[in-house]
């Protein structure tokens, strides 16, 4: 069992009382995780949860390592991609977890991307009413974003996310060496939501960003301190707001206009994928908020100059095939998670790294813009 971290490591702590732990990112923490899971809790057997791109890479060496540490684990291989979200692919968790006998205190493990993490959270949260997490992200985005703070949950075709439960991992293994092999597509859609961060309260960050995003992209220290940072920052709101019953909104700059991007292209990674929506409605907030006269459209073009410049989408045109009408659009937001009373909640902005939570924004200026911006 080797135990060794690489002086590369980082560790961020998530301090949620009975519910804290730690986020470890940098290079062979797969090959670490038995011993780092091992040395932490107690459960002696697992359920890993992996995808079909993913499983070839990196499943094997996990097992491994996991084997190492006396950790027995049963496997389950998906299909990759947002369709994996399903009622389907839950119960199909659900199924390994209950026969592999996964006590309370044993463990689901996430090996993959967003995706398989907010599956598997998911089934981690309901079977036995809850069993031990552990989160092994694999893409830039789960791990900046997905694997820390606890939501998890399934599509539903009446909207993203909408069936889910918060539950909190118990630890979080970012090994920043598998980021080499994840396509440059889905680096990038990822990058979306580390800018996010500096977006919503990190001018500095974003600043930092526009000028080092090159080295972010060819990995090394930028990397992991852009991972880091990263983390920081959503576990910072995390702990203080974890069922996102105020602050923990800004989270969602620029997901209401993407959320809906991805239920209207029926969540087909081949066309959208959730960074990029993410990226299109980051745009979009910042361009809302400047025709609401709060924000200066010279911030709006900052941001699209950068998102472009690292070769994200930023317009609903460059999204393959043809878009639903605004006003389909509007349905998608008025199934949002944040409407409360019937009344829409946006993250809008007074500039950049100066995002605000939004209540009652009125759905005839969302749906004039959006028909405004639509490219059909
Ligand atoms: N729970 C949260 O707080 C939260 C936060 C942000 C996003 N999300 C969710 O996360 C999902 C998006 O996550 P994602 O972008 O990781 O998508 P994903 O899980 O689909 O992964 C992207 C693609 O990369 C592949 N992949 C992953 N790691 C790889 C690696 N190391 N090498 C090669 N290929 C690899 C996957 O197989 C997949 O094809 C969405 O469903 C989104 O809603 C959740
Ligand atoms: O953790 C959060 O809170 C977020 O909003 C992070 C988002 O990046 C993420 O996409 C999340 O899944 C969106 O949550 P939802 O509640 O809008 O479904
Ligand atoms: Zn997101």
């Amino acid at each position: 069992m080797n135990a060794i971290a690489s002086a590369f490591e980082r560790k961020v702590h998530v301090p949620l009382g009975e519910r804290a732990y730690d986020i470890l990112i940098g290079p062979g923490l797969i090959a670490r995780a038995g011993a780092e899971i091992a040395s932490r809790l107690k459960g002696r057997k697992a359920a890993v949860i992996t995808d079909e791109h993913v499983a070839p890479l990196y499943l094997e060496a996990l097992v491994q390592s996991l084997e190492a540490a006396g950790i027995a684990s049963a496997t389950l291989v998906l299909p990759a991609g947002e369709k994996t979200k399903s009622f389907e692919h839950l119960m199909t968790v659900c199924d390994k977890v209950l026969e592999a006998r996964i006590e309370r205190n044993d463990y689901v493990i996430a090996l993959g991307g967003g995706v398989i993490g907010d599956l598997s959270g998911f089934a981690a949260g309901i079977v036995r009413r809850g069993v031990r997490f552990v989160q092994v992200p694999t893409s830039l985005l789960s791990q900046v974003d997905s694997s820390v703070g606890g939501k998890t949950g399934i599509n539903s075709r009446r909207g993203k996310n909408l069936v889910g439960v918060f539950h909190q991992p118990d630890l979080v293994l970012a090994d920043t060496d598998v980021l080499n092999s994840l396509s440059a597509r889905e680096f990038r859609a990822g990058y979306a939501e580390v800018a996010k961060y500096g977006l919503i309260d990190k001018p500095d960050f974003f600043a930092w960003l526009e000028a080092n995003w090159q080295a972010v992209f060819a990995g090394g220290a930028a990397r992991i301190e852009a991972i880091a940072t990263s983390c920081q920052a959503k576990s910072d709101v995390v702990v203080a707001d974890e069922r996102e019953t105020g602050q923990r909104a800004l989270l969602n700059l620029g997901h209401t206009f993407g959320h809906a991007l991805e239920a209207a292209t029926a969540y087909d990674s081949s066309r959208l994928v959730h960074g990029e929506g993410v990226s299109i409605g980051m745009v979009l907030a910042h361009e809302f908020s400047a025709r609401m006269n709060l924000a200066s459209p010279d911030d709006a073009r900052r941001v699209e100059s950068h998102l472009k410049g690292v070769g994200l989408p930023t317009r609903m045109a460059e999204i393959p095939g043809t878009l639903p009408s605004a006003e389909v659009l509007m349905d998608a937001i008025a199934q949002d998670k944040k409407v409360k009373g019937g009344k829409l909640t946006f993250i809008l902005t007074r500039g950049i790294g100066q995002s605000f939570v939004a209540n009652d924004v009125p759905a005839s200026e969302v749906l004039s813009f959006l028909k405004e911006k639509h490219p059909q």
